[in-house]
């Protein structure tokens, strides 16, 4: 199983990517996370491959979520995968029953980053193509998602202040990692559950997209992964530019018997445009009640920014509620958690 040294047209385009990019640097420790399926193994042979020029330290990791009568076979499959490479290989199995696809993502999340802070691994890399970003964007799109949700699978994603979730594969698609995995003839784990039609993301998989590349735009996957770049960048410049408002618009304020609360300047608010407007809303409940707001509790409280003298929301959190008092918002909070 030991590769042949071979440069195909998928290597030049990573270490293109990875040139421009800059986001997997030269002798850094990548911790590989890996399933056993065709993106995670195209993408560990990838980097294996690329290693002389960029010298990187790569070890492998496998999360067991221990929901599928065979995830035991295939962990040990992926240990013998980095048997045969000599990679340091580290397996986590959770010890509960993981309740569905959400529940067990973010424990496997949890558990990667365990394993590279505990064996100094700045990055985490994983399989994600260009096909599971259009999958995310249409994912989200049909949830309501805004800007946020459309570009949320991204190159780099910050998991702590010194550990990073990288995704080198996003101009890839897993029509290419699958032709990869059978030019290099890779031992590919065959994910018993990506047949089961009952999961939302299955079913965007195998009827969405190609019923739209069938019927519509043969190239929807890197169509809808050039969305997913653009609304990229405009959302982290819009984020960027309601942090700075945020920080102009909000003052710790005295609400009387010495208490004082965080407050916001409802006058500088309405000069702004809506969709900042928006955004420095949530970011204030984010910081005020450490809660990821629902768009009707951020339109409740951006409502405000207009709304008369002693108008409130209803509540959001254990009773805590924002209120207008003159040219300031403020949240009321009987708990007081703020
Ligand atoms: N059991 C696992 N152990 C280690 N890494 C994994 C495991 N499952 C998935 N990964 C990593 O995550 C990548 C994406 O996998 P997959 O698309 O199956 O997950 P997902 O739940 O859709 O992920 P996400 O929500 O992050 O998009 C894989 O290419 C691999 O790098």
């Amino acid at each position: 199983m030991l590769s042949r040294p071979t440069w195909t047209p998928i290597h030049a385009q990573l270490h293109r990517t990875l040139r421009q990019r800059q986001i997997l640097p030269k002798n850094q420790q990548l911790l590989i996370a890996v399933s056993g399926g065709q993106d995670s193994l195209c993408l560990i042979k990838l980097l294996l491959d690329l290693q002389p020029k960029w010298q990187w330290h790569l070890g492998i990791a496998h999360c067991d979520h221990r929901w599928r009568p065979d995830s035991e076979a295939n962990a040990n499959h992926v240990e013998k995968i980095a048997k045969n490479w000599q990679l340091p290989f580290y397996k986590l199995s959770a010890n509960q029953v993981l309740n569905g696809e959400a529940a067990a993502r973010q424990w496997r999340y949890q558990a990667l980053s365990e394993i590279a802070q505990s064996h100094n691994y700045p990055y985490i890399v994983t399989g994600h193509t260009q096909s599971d970003r259009a999958e995310t964007l249409l994912y989200n799109l049909m949830r309501g998602s805004g800007a946020d949700g459309l570009q949320s699978l991204t190159w780099v994603r910050p998991l702590t202040d010194n550990l990073k979730l990288v995704r080198p594969l996003l101009e890839i698609t897993r029509a290419q990692t699958a032709q990869f995995c059978q030019d290099m003839q890779l031992p590919v784990w065959q994910d018993s559950t990506n047949q089961e039609l009952k999961y939302a993301r299955n079913r965007i998989r195998q009827e969405l997209i190609p019923y739209l590349q069938q019927h519509f735009n043969p190239q929807v996957e890197p169509a809808l992964a050039q969305t997913a770049e653009l609304l990229r960048a405009e959302v982290e410049y819009l984020e960027n530019a309601a942090s700075a408002l945020l920080q102009e618009a909000i003052e710790e304020r005295r609400l009387g018997a010495g208490e004082t609360t965080l407050c916001l300047n409802r006058s500088l608010l309405r000069k702004a445009h809506l969709a900042l407007q928006r955004r420095v809303m949530r970011q204030f409940l984010q910081q005020t009640l450490q809660m990821a707001p629902s768009f009707e509790q951020v339109e409740k409280i951006t409502a405000l920014i207009t709304a008369p003298n002693r108008s409130q929301t209803d509540p959001f959190l254990k009773g805590a509620f924002a209120t207008v008092d003159g040219n300031w918002i403020s949240i009321q909070n009987p708990k007081s958690q703020i």
